[in-house]
């Protein structure tokens, strides 16, 4: 019977446990460029068995939040070297989630301030955060996006393959392409979002497409081994919405299990919120989506999120259910997580004030185990 502290293989990636730390946007990264602070930040973190860093616009179209580090820029890919090797130096792992926000951005942060991209013009009604022009950081309503024209959605493919490439050539271990939270992958999956009448809109099978070719253009570029997706079946983050999420999900968890991957990490319930969250009306069924996953041949590994702690994720492990928990909130307050719940020691509370934007109070000061004991 395996166990939460025992090392596991992601595809080509070897962890020392299967504890990860899950992508959390902090927006502390001006410019879209990563800096010193964050390499702080995730080298402290390099315990995990595997760091998977905050969500990482594959293109400034995919970019929908202020202050978020990019892959498509030379600078970035110069900053992220240096998270990488600090992460390396101290043993760890680390992966970046691919994101394309499509309707969650604002004109501001857009390419000549033009409109978000999504499946169809239904507007997110939601908020995004932005910079303005005297420095300050506001939350404002998310723009009116517009439908891609059929033509552009081989480039945004293209852009996640360009994206993977960019991602080894910085060092990292691997990708996550972000599937879920109600972002443009997400969008296009859901009857909330996509409204669309050609051979992406529609049927399942349509709606999983755009899914389906960005998981094959970057496990080609870069190979399956190093390729994971993230998917959240019933969440409402922003105003995400799906009238029939079982069949969808079932379907594409077995479309995946035909394609080399290294894992599928699932948000389970609502993002950051109650985990019997539901669309639909009725239950999701978890494990059936995974049966249809390994059903159809699929060998990645099972990463559950959402709501665990030491307890459950243990029991999550050793019944054999999931091969990796990821934790997020518990990892922003606990550089040294893994220690904690190897111990059974008491967590440092997260400081929700301190989540998004701002500098090294809230992100790169909480207090290890080692330290506390030192002073
Ligand atoms: C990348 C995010 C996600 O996946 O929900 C995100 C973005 C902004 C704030 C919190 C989370």
């Amino acid at each position: 019977m395996a166990s939460l502290f025992d090392p596991i293989q992601l595809g080509d990636i070897a962890l020392e446990n299967r504890v990860a730390m899950a992508p959390l946007t902090r927006n502390r990264s001006p410019k879209a460029v990563p800096n010193n602070l964050n390499v702080v930040y995730y080298e402290q973190r390099a315990t995990a068995g595997l760091i998977i860093t905050e969500g990482t616009p594959v293109t400034q179209q995919g970019q929908g939040y202020a202050d978020v580090p990019g892959l498509y820029l030379p600078q970035a890919i110069e900053g992220w070297k240096k998270v990488t090797d600090a992460v390396h130096q101290r043993g760890g792992k680390i992966i970046t989630q691919m994101w394309h926000v499509g309707r969650i951005s604002h004109t501001s942060l857009q390419p000549n301030d033009g409109a978000p991209v999504a499946p169809s013009a239904l507007p997110a009604n939601g908020k995004t955060y932005i910079i303005n022009p005297d420095g300050s950081g506001a939350f404002v309503e998310t723009s009116e996006p517009r439908a891609l024209e059929l033509s552009e959605i081989a480039g945004i493919v293209d852009d996640f393959r360009k994206g993977a490439r960019a991602a080894i050539d910085a060092g990292f271990d691997g990708v996550e392409i972000h599937g879920a939270n109600g972002y443009l992958i997400d969008q296009f999956l859901k009857t909330g979002a996509n409204q669309r009448t050609d051979e992406y809109g529609g049927s399942i099978e349509n709606r999983a497409r755009l899914l389906l070719e960005i998981v094959e253009a970057v496990a080609g570029e870069i190979g399956g081994g190093r390729t994971g997706l993230r998917l959240s079946p019933v969440t409402p983050a922003n105003n995400i919405t799906e009238e029939d999420p079982q069949p969808l999900f079932d379907y594409v968890a077995g479309e995946l299990g035909k394609r080399d991957l290294a894992f599928i990490h699932v948000i389970e319930g609502a993002t950051g919120g109650p985990r019997d969250f539901t669309q639909g009306g009725k239950p999701f069924d978890y494990h059936a989506m995974k049966a249809a996953y390994r059903a159809a041949g699929g060998k990645g590994a099972w990463m559950v999120n959402n709501g665990y702690d030491g307890e459950s994720a243990k029991a999550a492990i050793e019944s054999g259910y999931a091969d990796v928990v990821a934790f997020g909130r518990s990892f922003i307050a606990n550089p040294d997580l893994v220690e904690r719940l190897k111990t059974g020691a008491t967590l440092n509370a997260p400081e929700v004030a301190t989540f998004y934007g701002g500098g090294a109070k809230g992100y790169t000061d909480y207090p290890t185990l080692e330290a506390v004991a030192a002073e």
